[in-house]
């Protein structure tokens, strides 16, 4: 079988400093997997470059989804295949209610424009899976939005648009349990057979939330260890001091 997500060998740059140096990954469909790794290893360089941003440049190796590189797709077009990348709005969008932001969205991803009806019924099918309240969606994008309203928007973004391949790069912004409660409900109910998961974890407590199946350890921009869920618990009570031990022998 095909995978879903298949990283090989994938070395990446900002400007000439060489950031990733040769990570290999697969994931199928059905599986969530984690990355954990110290400050600066790579993790949110790793959720840019699989979606495309134009600031990093890929120098080695392939990304496979579904077969097929993506490394010559604009992000839009990695959208339409079925990848997604929590999108995290911080600015406030004055004038656009969070309705009309996530149907443009859904346009965007089709490629064509979706009928109200049937983007109406899509969307308030999703609100009631997540528990959304209805007066949410005509809130305008991010205004006033807190760490978990901003959390909700983003998974009930994922659930309209039903990818195929979910990156969430779950940085430490100050977010609360409501707001870790809120993304780990939304994964668990959206997550399904074929639909596979890359959760980009900055922090431990994330996972005391979501179990994922499989756990990667990224060091200096490649995959040091990769276990089960065990792993995380592992890195919990130890932290990185053995990883970062052996970078400096290297
Ligand atoms: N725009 C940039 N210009 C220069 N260096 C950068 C830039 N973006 C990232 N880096 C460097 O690349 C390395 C990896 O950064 P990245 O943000 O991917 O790490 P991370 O694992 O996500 O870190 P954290 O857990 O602290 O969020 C760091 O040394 C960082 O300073």
């Amino acid at each position: 079988m095909t995978p879903l997500l298949e990283i090989r060998n994938l070395r990446a740059s900002i400007g000439d400093k060489e950031i990733l140096k040769g990570l290999n990954l697969v994931i199928n469909a059905g599986e969530i997997h984690a990355i954990m790794g110290p400050n600066g290893s790579g993790k949110s360089t790793l959720a840019n470059v699989l979606m495309g941003n134009p600031a990093y440049t890929v120098t080695g190796g392939d990304i496979l989804f579904k077969g097929e590189s993506v490394l010559e797709m604009s992000p839009d077009e990695r959208a339409r295949k079925g990848l997604f990348l929590a999108f995290q709005y911080p600015v406030p969008i004055p004038g656009v209610t969070l309705v009309n932001f996530l149907r443009q969205a859904v346009n965007a991803v089709r490629g064509e424009e979706v009928p109200i009806r049937e983007f109406r019924e899509k969307l308030f099918s999703k609100m009631e899976l997540l528990k959304v309240d209805q007066d949410f969606a005509r809130r305008y994008v991010n205004d006033g939005f807190s760490g978990g309203e901003k959390k909700r928007a983003e998974m009930l973004q994922m659930a309209v648009l039903e990818p195929a391949m979910a990156i969430l790069d779950e940085t430490d912004s100050g977010l609360d349990i409501d707001a870790l409660r809120t993304v780990a409900e939304a994964v668990n109910k959206l997550m399904n057979p074929n639909m596979g998961l890359l959760l980009i974890t900055h922090y431990q407590r994330l996972l005391n939330y979501i179990r994922p199946q499989f756990v990667h350890v990224l060091v200096d921009g490649r995959i040091a260890r990769s276990g089960g869920p065990e792993l995380a618990e592992y890195l919990e009570a130890r932290g990185y001091d053995e990883f970062l031990a052996e970078l400096a022998k290297a």
